[in-house]
């Protein structure tokens, strides 16, 4: 694919403890290409989370290389991949990851208060992206005050304050009833819609079911579609 954005070459992750060793991923090739919306599945413990964390320079390979944009994170200096991170990235976690005590508005802000953007643009920028997921009249509302999906909403514009071309997503719907992951499972499409490209690990079949691609992990192997 000559315009993929997120690619791996033999990539692997060698885990050691307890006189144990686990390659939580092994050998994994693929191309992820812009705008893309594609769901890494499997078991619990198949190695979904390692592998996005190695695709987003969370973590580093034991061998061969995870790519972006055709560059190895791995041989970016730290400073560098921290900048990648900050800027062409977002997160979006299971269990949000919301401050507790820092209102909606303020916890969408965070990114870019980290980046140095000034107070009136991040307060513009966060308004923004909070009424994209429709939560422009929750704005002063603290996590606690918002239910679980609204909560989810609040970290989906959050990763995508910045303007990232690529939200990684791991288990996004995992805490969320039916109803509630469907509204998470719509702005997700809508992102990648809109041309950000959309990399979720799920055991949630409705979520893996709207992803243009799903691949299926099993010990730590891509297996073939
Ligand atoms: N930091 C670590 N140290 C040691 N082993 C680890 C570490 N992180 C993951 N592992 C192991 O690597 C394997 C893959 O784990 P991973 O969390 O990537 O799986 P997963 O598919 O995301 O699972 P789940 O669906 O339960 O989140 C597992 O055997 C796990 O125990």
């Amino acid at each position: 694919m000559s315009d993929s954005i997120v690619s791996a070459s033999t990539l692997s992750r060698r885990f050691e403890g307890g006189g144990s060793e686990v390659w939580a991923v092994s050998n994994v090739n693929l191309e992820i290409g812009s705008g893309e919306l594609v769901a890494f599945t499997g078991r619990s413990g198949s190695g979904k989370t390692t592998l996005l964390n190695l695709l987003s320079g969370l973590d580093r390979p034991t061998s061969g290389a995870a790519l972006f944009r055709g560059q190895d994170l791995s041989r970016l200096p730290e400073r560098e991949l921290v900048e990648f991170r900050r800027r062409s990235i977002g997160f979006v976690f299971q269990s949000f990851g919301l401050m507790p005590l820092l209102s909606a508005q303020e916890n969408v802000e965070l990114p870019l208060h980290i980046i140095g953007v000034s107070w009136r643009e991040r307060r513009r920028r966060a308004q923004e992206a909070l009424a994209s997921v429709g939560l422009g009249p929750r704005a002063r509302h603290r996590p606690y005050e918002l239910s679980g999906g609204e909560q989810q909403r609040v970290s989906i514009a959050r990763a995508l304050v910045t303007g990232p071309e690529v939200v990684f997503a791991d288990e996004p719907t995992g805490e969320l009833d039916t109803t509630t992951a469907r509204s998470i499972i719509d702005i997700l499409r809508r992102i990648s819609a809109e041309g950000t490209t959309v990399i979720v690990a799920t055991h949630d079949l409705s979520l893996a079911a709207a992803a243009d691609r799903q691949l299926e992990m099993s010990d730590g192997l891509l297996k073939e579609p």
